[in-house]
C-alpha cells in the first residue's frame, strides 16, 4: 500500500470515476482517504480513521466499458438507481450501446450485472460503502456534486465526473402502507426514500443538462431521444417536471401517513391531495368549458371504492356531467342494504325502490318518475343479471307504454356476462359502469373560490339515528318503516329537500327549492294520489306549520312525517300533526345537501 501523491498516473486521473477520487484525495480533500494503491485495474484504498468505520476497498477498472458509436454519446454517464426495476435490462442494454458508462446502486447494480451490462458501483465514484443499512448510499457530493454541476461554469467542471442522465424511482413507501395487513411504524420509516429524491431533485434542478426519467414508461422515449442527435429543453422540462410532482405526490403519501401516526385531528393544519389525470373530458358543464377528470392518489382513498375507480366495460366516454350523476346515483344505491333500484336526473334521485326482486325494484324506481328516469342514471346496488339486463334494454316509459326508456349510464358492482352482453347491444352509447361500495368515514372535499371546504362525508344511516316518536299518534311497524325509507332517500336529494314514500319506494320528490314548501307541493304533485297514508321526510326542520308545509302535508294525507326537528316552532308541528292525527317523528339530525 502506498500513499498516494499528486504524480498518480494521469492516464488513470483522467478516467472516471478515478478522475473524481483522485481529486477528491488530492485536491479538495472532501473525504478523509489516506492511502489509494493503483494498479493498472484498479485503486486500493482505505479511509476513515475512526476505527469502527474503517475500511479497504478495491475498486475495478472498467476495462469492458463499450465505446460508443456515436461520438455524440462518448463518455455519457448514466445514474441509475432503482427499487423497482421493471424494464431495467432493456434500458441498461440501450444505453450500454448508446456508449454510456452506468453508474448504480448495490442491486440496481446486480441486476444490470445479470444482464450483462457493464456498471460501476456508486461506492467507486464516493469512495464510501452504502452505510447505514443502505440509508446512505448516494447522498455524497461526488453523486451530487455530479449532477448538479453546471456545464457553463468551469469551476464546477473542474475534476467533476459529472451524470448526463438520472433514473431513480423510490422505496415503494405507498404500496407498503397499503398492502393488505398494513405495516408496522418501523417499516413504514425504514420504507422512506431519502437518497432517491434528493437526485431526482437534483437532476430536475439541472435538466438542462441532466435528464431526469422516475418512470419506466418513458424508457423507450429516453433511448429514441438520445439516439437523436437533436436536443429538446421541452423533453428535458417534460421529465423534469414529471419528476418533481413523483417526489411531491411521494412526500404527500409519507406525510398523510405520519399525521396519522400522530393520532392528530381530522383536519391536519396543511395538506397536499396527490391528483393523477383519469382522461380528458371532451367539456366541463358545458360544452364552452374544457375539463379532466383526476383520481385521488391519497392513502385513504386506497380500495375506497366510488365511481373514480370504476371499471367502463362499453359505451361513450364519460362527461363532465356523467360522473356528477354517476357519484351521486351510486353514494344513494350502495347505503341500501336490499336489493335497490336507484334513478338519477341532474345529480338527484328520482326514482328509488327496494323489493327482493330488483327487476320489480326497477320498474317501482322508473314509475316513481318516469319523465325525469327517461335519460338519468339508473343504479343498482345488486349484480345485474341477464333478467335485469333484459328489463333495462325492453322495458317501456310508463308515461306512453310505448318509448323504450333510455338511460345514459348504468352502475352496478358486477354483471354477468349474459347481462354485460345484452346491455352492449342496447346502444352503442349506453356507459356500463362496474365499481366497489363506497367507504365510510372519508373526508369530503369541496371547492368554493379559493379555497377548499372539508367535512366527514354524510354517513349517518337510519339504524344511527333515533327516530323520536312526539305526536298523539304512534306510528304502525310499516310507518315507521316507511319513514327510514324516505329518511335515507331524503338525505341525497339536494335541499330544500322533501321525500314521499311508501313501502320501500319514493313515490315523490321536491329537491332545490329555495323554501320547504315549494318543495313539498313538487314532492306531492309527483306522488298524486298515492300521498295517503305515506311516509315524508324532510331533510331539515320545518319553519312553520300552520298554513304552511306541515299543514299542507297533513291537509294532503300524509300518514307519517319524519324532520329533524329543532325550531322554534316545534311545538305548532307537534299541535299541527296532533290535529290531523298524523303521527311525527324528530330525529335530531339534518341532512342538507347544497
Ligand atoms: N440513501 C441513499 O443514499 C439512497 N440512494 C438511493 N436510494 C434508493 O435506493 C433504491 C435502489 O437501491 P438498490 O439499487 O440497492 O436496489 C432506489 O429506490 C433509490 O431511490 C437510497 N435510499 C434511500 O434513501
Amino acid at each position: 500500500m502506498i500513499r498516494l501523491s499528486a504524480a498518480a498516473p494521469a492516464s488513470i486521473a483522467a478516467q472516471p470515476p478515478y478522475s473524481n477520487i483522485l481529486y477528491t484525495l488530492l485536491n479538495k480533500k472532501r473525504i478523509p482517504i489516506f492511502c489509494v494503491r493503483v494498479h493498472t485495474t484498479s485503486l486500493r484504498f482505505s479511509y476513515s480513521p475512526i476505527r469502527a468505520m474503517a475500511h479497504s476497498h478495491t475498486v475495478s477498472v472498467p476495462t469492458n466499458q463499450p465505446q460508443s458509436s456515436s461520438s455524440s454519446q462518448a463518455n455519457k454517464q448514466a445514474l441509475i438507481s432503482l427499487s423497482d426495476k421493471k424494464d431495467l435490462a432493456s434500458l441498461g442494454i440501450g444505453l450500454q450501446e448508446l456508449g454510456y458508462t452506468i453508474v448504480s446502486t448495490g442491486g440496481t447494480a446486480t441486476s444490470l450485472e445479470n444482464a450483462g451490462v457493464s456498471v460501476t458501483k456508486v461506492e467507486q465514484l464516493t469512495c464510501f460503502p452504502e452505510m447505514l443499512d443502505g440509508r446512505v448510499k448516494t447522498l455524497h457530493p461526488n453523486i451530487h456534486g455530479g449532477i448538479l454541476a453546471r456545464r457553463d461554469q468551469k469551476h464546477h467542471m473542474d475534476a467533476l465526473s459529472t451524470f448526463d442522465l438520472v433514473v431513480v424511482n423510490l422505496y415503494p413507501f405507498y404500496d407498503k402502507v397499503t398492502s393488505a395487513g398494513g405495516i408496522d411504524f418501523e417499516d413504514g420509516i425504514e420504507n422512506i426514500d431519502i437518497g432517491g429524491p434528493a437526485m431526482i431533485r437534483a437532476a430536475a434542478k439541472n435538466h438542462k443538462d441532466v435528464l431526469v426519467v422516475v418512470d419506466s414508461e418513458d424508457y423507450p422515449a429516453l433511448l429514441e431521444f438520445l439516439k437523436g442527435n437533436q436536443d429538446d429543453q421541452q423533453f428535458r422540462r417534460k421529465l423534469a417536471w414529471k419528476a418533481f410532482q413523483h417526489v411531491a405526490s411521494y412526500d404527500s403519501a409519507v406525510s398523510e401517513w405520519l399525521w396519522k401516526q400522530t393520532a392528530g385531528d381530522k383536519f391536519p393544519p396543511s395538506f397536499t391531495v396527490p391528483l393523477e389525470l383519469k382522461s380528458s373530458l371532451r367539456y366541463g358543464e358545458n360544452p364552452h368549458q374544457k375539463a379532466a377528470f383526476y383520481v385521488d392518489k391519497s392513502l385513504a382513498e386506497v380500495n375506497a371504492g366510488g365511481i373514480a375507480t370504476a371499471i367502463q366495460h362499453h359505451g361513450k366516454e364519460m362527461s363532465y356531467n356523467n360522473y356528477l350523476d354517476a357519484d351521486a346515483a351510486w353514494n344513494c344505491v350502495s347505503e341500501f342494504k336490499n336489493p335497490t333500484c336507484v334513478i338519477v336526473k341532474h345529480t338527484n334521485p328520482c326514482g328509488v325502490a327496494s323489493r327482493d326482486d330488483i327487476l320489480e325494484a326497477y320498474k317501482l324506481a322508473v314509475k316513481a318518475d318516469p319523465v325525469s328516469a327517461f335519460g338519468g342514471i339508473v343504479a343498482f346496488n345488486v349484480e345485474v343479471d341477464e333478467a335485469l339486463a333484459k328489463e333495462l334494454r325492453e322495458y317501456r316509459s310508463p308515461t306512453d307504454g310505448e318509448t323504450r326508456m333510455f338511460y345514459e349510464i348504468v352502475v352496478a358492482p358486477s354483471y354477468t356476462e349474459e347481462g354485460l352482453e345484452i346491455l352492449r347491444g342496447k346502444s352503442k352509447n349506453l356507459r356500463i359502469l362496474e365499481t366497489k361500495k363506497n367507504e365510510k368515514g372519508k373526508l369530503s372535499l369541496r371547492q368554493v373560490g379559493g379555497g377548499w371546504l372539508a367535512q366527514d362525508s354524510d354517513d349517518l344511516t337510519p339504524e344511527d339515528i333515533q327516530f323520536k316518536v312526539v305526536s298523539e299518534k304512534k306510528p304502525q311497524e310499516s310507518e315507521l318503516h316507511d319513514a327510514e325509507f324516505a329518511w335515507l332517500c331524503v338525505k341525497h336529494v339536494k335541499s330544500n329537500a322533501i321525500v314521499i314514500a311508501k313501502n320501500n319506494c319514493m313515490l315523490g320528490m321536491g329537491s332545490g327549492q329555495p323554501n320547504r314548501r315549494e318543495s313539498l307541493r313538487i314532492a306531492m304533485k309527483k306522488a298524486g294520489d298515492e300521498v295517503k297514508g305515506a311516509a315524508l321526510a324532510s331533510d331539515a326542520f320545518f319553519p312553520f306549520a300552520w298554513k304552511d308545509a306541515v299543514e299542507e302535508a297533513c291537509e294532503n294525507g300524509i300518514g307519517v312525517i319524519a324532520e329533524p326537528g329543532g325550531s322554534i316552532r316545534d311545538g305548532d308541528a307537534i299541535d299541527c300533526c296532533n290535529k290531523y292525527g298524523v303521527a311525527l317523528l324528530l330525529t335530531s339530525v339534518r341532512h342538507f345537501k347544497h
